[in-house]
């Protein structure tokens, strides 16, 4: 079963409720929320009081990838604001052990996410332990990016190690996904599907996202 999860990052921030109450309506999974510190990547979004704030309109399912250094200094924070899972970056903390499980101590999924050049080695030891993998396919920082289509066998590659290991774990890609480039990255082993401005940039955001089912 696959997963679509928009990416608000492309939505319109002056009305982000109605924004969220859209793809609720037109069948999205999950709410995907880009969350940047102008560190870790070169740009800035939104921290949790915005998350807290769109948690009053919806129950979607709210997963925060932390484009941030020292991502362990915000799980408190987004916990508590109304995440239902936290992704953070294996090239963005020193003890990415100790933040999964800070994670899941707040009672919520935890994810891990790679940048399309960082190699699958940085995440073999934690895959027994998280909930998701990310697999960026665009350089973080920015919606509207054109797919990196080298990451696809990396996504067959991790489908391998985690069938190997006998684990169920989502993976998810995030970055240029269409119709097109989903259909590549299902076919690769992927499950949840991060799409910007494929959606919100759509005249029609239901076809939009059926056509992302395939
Ligand atoms: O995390 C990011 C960018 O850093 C993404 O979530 C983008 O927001 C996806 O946008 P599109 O490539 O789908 O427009």
């Amino acid at each position: 079963m696959i997963k679509i999860a928009p990416s608000i990052l492309s939505a319109d921030f002056s009305c982000l409720g109605d924004e969220i109450r859209k793809i609720e309506k037109a069948g999205a999974d999950w709410v995907h929320i880009d969350v940047m510190d102008g560190n870790f990547v070169p740009n800035l979004t939104f921290g949790a009081p915005v998350v807290k704030k769109i948690r009053n309109v919806t129950r979607m399912f709210f997963d925060c990838h932390l484009m941030v250094d020292h991502p362990e200094t915000y799980i408190e924070d987004f916990a508590a604001a109304g995440a239902d899972q936290i992704v953070v970056h294996a090239e963005a903390t020193k003890h990415l052990h100790r933040c999964i499980q800070a994670i899941h101590a707040k009672g919520i999924k935890a994810g891990v996410a790679l940048n399309p050049a960082s190699s699958l080695t940085l995440i073999e030891e934690i895959l027994p332990d998280v909930d998701m993998v990310l697999l960026m396919t665009v350089n973080p920082g920015f919606g509207g990016q054109q797919f990196i289509s080298t990451v696809l066998p990396k996504i067959s590659r991790l489908r391998r190690m985690l069938d190997m290991a006998g684990l169920r774990t989502d993976i998810q890609v995030d970055g240029g996904i269409n119709a097109e480039t989903a259909r590549q990255v299902v076919g690769a082993g992927a499950t949840v599907l991060v799409a910007g401005s494929y959606v919100y940039g759509a005249k029609d955001v239901n076809a939009a996202i059926k056509s992302l089912r395939g």
